[in-house]
């Protein structure tokens, strides 16, 4: 059986179980001050999770892309936050997830591809990729959890377990 995962349309049905999709296109707006402006108010929810968490504002910034094919040879997961990716230059950007759990099921894994336009908000625990990204010089803005827990568990998987990706 051919370990290459092949793309799910990235929308909010099929992403539901590993998160939220931010979409402009896909969500509601109101105007704000004075009809100059268009709030797409609340398009997903930071989880701070237990004790001290915050909510913290960063950037990724990747100078060179991925290289492709890529191996999935590891997974990592967020325990006790949520961790948003929202693209700053508008450029695609690959999305490789799996159903929260004690380990990552390598069967259950599925790739996503943002088109630049789209960021998605991975609830607390789900397995996936650290950023993935298809061009050169890539800023992505990213929400996620400070706090004195350890908030990043990585998960290698075994040699007949690793699944690769392909561009484009
Ligand atoms: N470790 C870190 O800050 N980045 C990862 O969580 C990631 O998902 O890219
Ligand atoms: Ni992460």
């Amino acid at each position: 059986m051919s370990r290459q995962l092949k793309a799910t349309p990235l929308t909010a049905e099929q992403f539901a179980p590993f998160g939220q999709v931010i979409d402009r296109s896909q969500h509601s707006h109101f105007l704000i001050n004075s009809g100059t402006t268009e709030r797409y108010h609340r398009m997903a929810q930071v989880d701070t999770g237990p004790d001290d968490g915050q909510a913290i504002i960063s950037i990724f910034r990747k100078p060179k892309a991925d290289q492709f094919p890529l191996s999935i040879a590891m997974l990592e997961r967020h325990p006790h936050g949520s961790q948003a990716f929202i693209p700053l230059r508008g450029k695609p950007f690959l999305i490789v997830v799996a159903p929260a759990g004690d380990r990552p099921d390598p069967q259950q894994m599925r790739l996503f591809i943002s088109n630049g336009q789209q960021g998605v908000n991975y609830a607390p625990g789900v397995w996936h990729h650290p950023l993935i990204v298809t061009c050169d010089e890539d800023e992505l803005l990213v929400v996620d959890r400070a706090g004195q827990l350890a908030n990043c568990d990585e998960y290698a998987f075994d040699a007949d377990q690793i699944h690769w990706i392909d561009w484009p």
